[in-house]
């Protein structure tokens, strides 16, 4: 039985004369590592930002885990399940690296504000199993002996990898991964690929947007290419690859071909 975890018809978005999304559809099924790719400029980062709440849709209609969804503010979406990470890096540099994942823990926190204030044997008991979930997170994506270390004193790939411990922290339906691959070096790269292949193999769903084909090919059960706005295929990676539009889009006059 497949089981869809975000199904979006329809979206667009203009940006005053320039169509940056023109009707786009997609569907992932759950445990699916879904890759989104195209050259630069051809819509990835504002579809990103459309589904999670940062840019508002001119038309579409969503869906996640089978119940309608309005993607109107990043923490309205952060609770309804979909986390992010960065094409540049967002982390709070100055707090370490488990007080980044904590952050993203408190998304799906009870106690609240007053609990906090007036630090309430409930809150107590709440920062603990957090504080403890947190690690546990830093552990799983291999950054564990880092947990006490700034986020800005870590090298460029395990801030990445701490931006995904920091999204998996909110226990979301679908994790999105803006370039996580960007300015890694191909070592870097071996160990994301099994990341993100752990992850998947967990039972998680990923949306990827990255620039390295190869590693796109290797890793999304399924692809959507955009171009201009506009979704020019869609399905496996090998019939992706065969796609005489995705070729010609890559491969075409004004496009840097990545
Ligand atoms: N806030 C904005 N205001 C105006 N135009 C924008 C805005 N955001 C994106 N655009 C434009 O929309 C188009 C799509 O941009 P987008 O960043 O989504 O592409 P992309 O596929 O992510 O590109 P890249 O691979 O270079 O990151 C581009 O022409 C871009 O200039």
């Amino acid at each position: 039985m497949t089981e869809t975890v975000l199904k979006v018809q329809g979206v667009s978005k203009r940006f005053g004369g320039l169509q940056a999304l023109s009707d786009v559809s997609m569907t992932i099924q759950k445990g699916q590592v879904y890759g989104l790719i195209g050259p630069n400029g051809a819509g990835k980062t504002t579809f990103f930002n459309v589904i999670t709440g940062l840019y508002t849709p001119d038309g579409g209609s969503f869906e996640l885990g089978g119940s309608p969804y309005t993607p109107t503010t990043v923490h309205q979406v952060a609770k309804a399940g979909i986390a992010r990470t960065f094409q540049n890096i967002r982390l709070f540099a100055e707090m370490t690296a488990l007080e980044n994942v904590m952050v993203g823990r408190h998304v799906r926190t009870h106690s609240g504000l007053l609990g906090a204030v007036f630090r309430t044997p409930g809150f107590k008991a709440e920062e603990a199993d957090i504080r403890k979930r947190a690690q546990e997170m830093l552990d799983y994506v291999g950054i564990g002996k880092y947990a006490d270390f700034k986020a800005r004193t870590l090298s460029y790939g395990d801030q990445r990898r701490l931006e995904i411990a920091r999204a998996l922290a909110t226990e979301p339906k679908l994790i999105a991964l803006d370039e996580p691959a960007a300015g890694m070096n191909a070592t870097e790269k071996v160990v994301l690929r099994e990341l993100i292949d752990r992850i998947r193999n967990d039972g998680r769903t990923i949306l990827i947007i990255e620039h390295d084909v190869k590693l796109v090919m290797g890793l999304c059960d399924r692809v959507t290419v955009l171009d201009y706005g506009k979704q020019i295929a869609e399905g496996t990676s090998s019939e992706v690859q065969k796609n005489e539009k995705v070729i010609e889009a890559y491969l075409g006059a004004g496009h840097a071909a990545h």
